[in-house]
């Protein structure tokens, strides 16, 4: 039985804009997927998930290569539910030359599905590792990642970045730009992140900005203006001390910058009126600055403060379920049981 468990992230700036190759700057949070993974004698997969729920279905299945799982929901709900666990198999599968190889998996996370905290990329990393380890073939980072996006990009119908999955395996702060992935160094920011309980389908919000932006140049343009601010948040973090407590004024212009990158994101469509409310009422408590994060449609927002307005703000906003700080995750992917 091999353990392993990876990290979920906020995006400081540049999501969506990123599946265009424009840099984003996303920091892995200190709440974890952990996923089982158990080698079978047989070439079957059994998967017990029990936060996926779809309309009060819990899933859980056992099934052989290909089968469909044996629930009563319709077809499309249930791929969209199992998809990042089944592409995560199948990379495993491809890493070990084992293209038989059967598993029983067990997925247990903190981070909400679905929310913007990449709970995808947290499965599907923690589920390679673990898959291949079970395996006797453990991966390097680099590979790790490289499979880990293109389990996301093969779910997403083509349309991924590697800044998640990146970020969750290496951990900290990271900066994307197309294929070039590399850690950066961050102070150690005060994110607050409130929650509406929601969730928004990553695939579908991306094809809807892909829409957006092959039919208006305003909105091309719109996700340039998102990759300008992400050169300018970089340039503010190279000049930062490492891991110390940030200034002030640090704060107040990272948090500008990521005021406008949650408008640039409402104009391509990718806010809702909880995630609005919710960044509002941080701003009005004193946050630096204030942002959806991911992919939106519903879920979460980041905000930036180091007192303690902006929790109890967002506590008391209609539609925030919860509120809470994360921690940077400095450490990626990690091996819990070997
Ligand atoms: N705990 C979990 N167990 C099984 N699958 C999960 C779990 N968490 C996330 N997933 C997978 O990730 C999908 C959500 O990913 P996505 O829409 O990209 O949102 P996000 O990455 O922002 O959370 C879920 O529909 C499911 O397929
Ligand atoms: C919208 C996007 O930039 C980030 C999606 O993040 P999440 O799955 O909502 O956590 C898509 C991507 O980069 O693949
Ligand atoms: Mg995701």
């Amino acid at each position: 039985m091999t353990v392993c468990e990876a990290p979920g992230k906020v995006y400081l700036f540049g999501e969506h804009a990123v599946v265009y190759g424009e840099p984003a700057v996303p920091a892995a949070i200190e709440r974890r997927a952990r996923v089982t993974a158990e080698p079978r004698e047989d070439d079957h997969v059994r998967v017990t998930a029990e936060d996926l729920s779809l309309d009060g279905f819990t899933v859980e299945y056992t099934g052989g290569t290909g089968d469909r799982p044996d629930i009563d929901a319709p077809a499309p709900l249930v791929e969209a539910a199992m998809g990042y666990v089944d592409a995560a198999v199948r990379q495993a599968r491809s890493a070990a030359d084992t293209p038989d190889a059967g598993f029983d998996i067990t997925v247990e996370s903190e981070i909400p599905l679905g929310a913007g905290l990449g709970s995808s990329a947290a499965v599907v990393v923690a589920g390679i590792d673990a898959a291949t380890r079970a395996l006797g073939e453990p991966l390097d980072r680099a590979e790790l990642a490289d499979r880990a996006y293109r389990a996301e990009f093969e779910v997403q119908d083509g349309q991924a970045s590697r800044a998640d999955t990146f970020c969750s395996t290496m951990g900290g702060a990271v900066r994307v730009e197309g294929d070039d992935c590399e850690p950066i160094d961050a102070p150690n920011l005060p994110f607050v992140i409130g929650f509406d309980g929601g969730a928004g389908d990553t695939g579908e919000l991306v094809a809807g900005v892909r829409e957006l932006r092959e039919e208006y140049r305003f909105a091309a343009d719109t996700v340039r203006a998102i990759g300008d601010i992400v050169r300018d948040g970089e340039e503010l973090l190279a000049e930062a001390v490492p891991e110390a407590d940030p200034s002030r004024e640090l704060l107040e212009e990272l948090g500008d910058l990521m005021d406008f990158n949650h408008g640039l994101l409402a104009a391509l469509g990718v806010s809702a009126r909880s995630l609005d409310a919710m960044v509002w009422a941080a701003r009005d408590a004193g946050a630096h600055g204030a942002k959806l994060t991911g992919a939106g449609g519903g879920g979460c927002i980041v905000a930036l403060d180091p007192d303690a307005e902006t929790p109890t703000a967002l506590s008391y906003t209609q539609g925030c379920e919860e509120a809470f700080r994360a921690e940077l995750a400095t450490e990626g992917v990690r091996v819990v049981e070997p």
